[in-house]
């Protein structure tokens, strides 16, 4: 099969991808079992593109309970080496309103029931996560955004994401503790996404849809989920147009990205070394150290 090089991952309010020709929904199988939902191949412009909806197209995932090592492990079998995760977020600054965009470039992950690697069963790497996103996709979201020249629409480029366990929002004394760290913004899924992405080689980005100014703002309700998608719903259109004007870019010049060599200083067992069942299930990863 050919490589479908471009991923989506649509989160709360992006169920699937507008635009999408010659679409085939393929269930992959995976050693964690199946990803959050089928996943949607076809064209975006004449491009090779695979959306997933992470926590279903009925949304009826948890955060906590997102198959996340599934996720990635599926699309990268089919190819995929630059994914753009999309995701709805709660703001932690003032001067990110809610119905903004941005392009965090860094991770506080406050996760705690989550499966974070797919090593272990006697095959150990570390890789680097001092950068999480690959600057080079972050920059082709940017300058997707100015092609559109959306009206009215804001872009906030750079910043860090917490990452909550969830499901409940924060407290208010957490959310002020997030704010002294300077922290930008805060969500429940992008770890250990990123994380999974980097194993795997795949340039990661999020695209972060601002909902709510979560619960510190005295100007402003705590946020709830209805308040959430409903500012959602607002920038959907907005960002099924950045996502397409993205792809369209990448597929003109695929830009460089560390992301594709993590493991290349990161393998401490040699596959050679690692037992047989381990070195199967990490295949799509490994091909090319085999
Ligand atoms: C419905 S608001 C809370 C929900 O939205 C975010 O999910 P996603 O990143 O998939 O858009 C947040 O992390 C929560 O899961
Ligand atoms: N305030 C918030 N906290 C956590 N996840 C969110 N997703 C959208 N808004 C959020």
């Amino acid at each position: 099969m050919t490589p479908i090089r471009f991923g989506i991952i649509g989160g709360s309010g992006l169920y699937k991808m507008e635009g999408l020709e010659d679409m085939r929904e393929i269930a992959v199988d995976t050693p964690y079992g199946a990803p959050s939902d089928a996943i949607a191949t076809g064209t975006l412009d004449g491009v090779p593109v695979a959306f997933l909806a992470r926590h279903g197209r009925s949304h009826s995932t948890l955060p906590g309970d997102i198959p996340f090592r599934a996720n990635i492990w599926a699309l990268k079998s089919l190819g995929v080496d630059y994914l753009v995760s999309v995701s709805a977020v709660g703001s932690l600054k003032e001067a990110l309103a809610p119905r903004h965009m941005a392009l965090p470039d860094q991770f506080i992950d406050l996760t705690r029931h989550r499966a974070g690697t797919f090593f272990g069963d006697g095959a150990v790497a570390h890789v680097s996560l001092a950068h999480p996103v690959c600057a080079a996709l972050s920059a082709a979201l940017a300058q997707a955004f100015d092609d559109c020249a959306l009206p009215d629409a804001v872009l906030h480029r750079g910043g860090t994401y917490v990452c909550i366990e969830g499901p409940q929002f924060s407290t208010y004394a957490e959310s002020q503790l997030y704010r002294s760290w300077d922290a930008s913004v805060i969500g429940m899924t992008n770890m250990p996404e990123a994380r999974l992405a980097r194993e795997a080689e795949i340039a990661y980005a999020t695209l972060a849809l601002v909902t709510d100014y979560d619960c510190w703002h005295e100007g402003h309700d705590a946020v709830t989920a209805d308040i959430a998608i409903g500012n959602l719903m607002h920038n959907a259109a907005n960002a099924q147009r950045v996502l397409r004007a993205c792809i369209a870019r990448l597929a003109a010049a695929p830009p460089a990205s560390k992301a594709h060599s993590a493991l290349q200083q990161a393998l401490v067992t040699q596959p050679a070394a690692m037992p047989e069942a381990t070195r199967a299930r990490l295949a799509p990863l490994l091909k090319k150290y085999l």
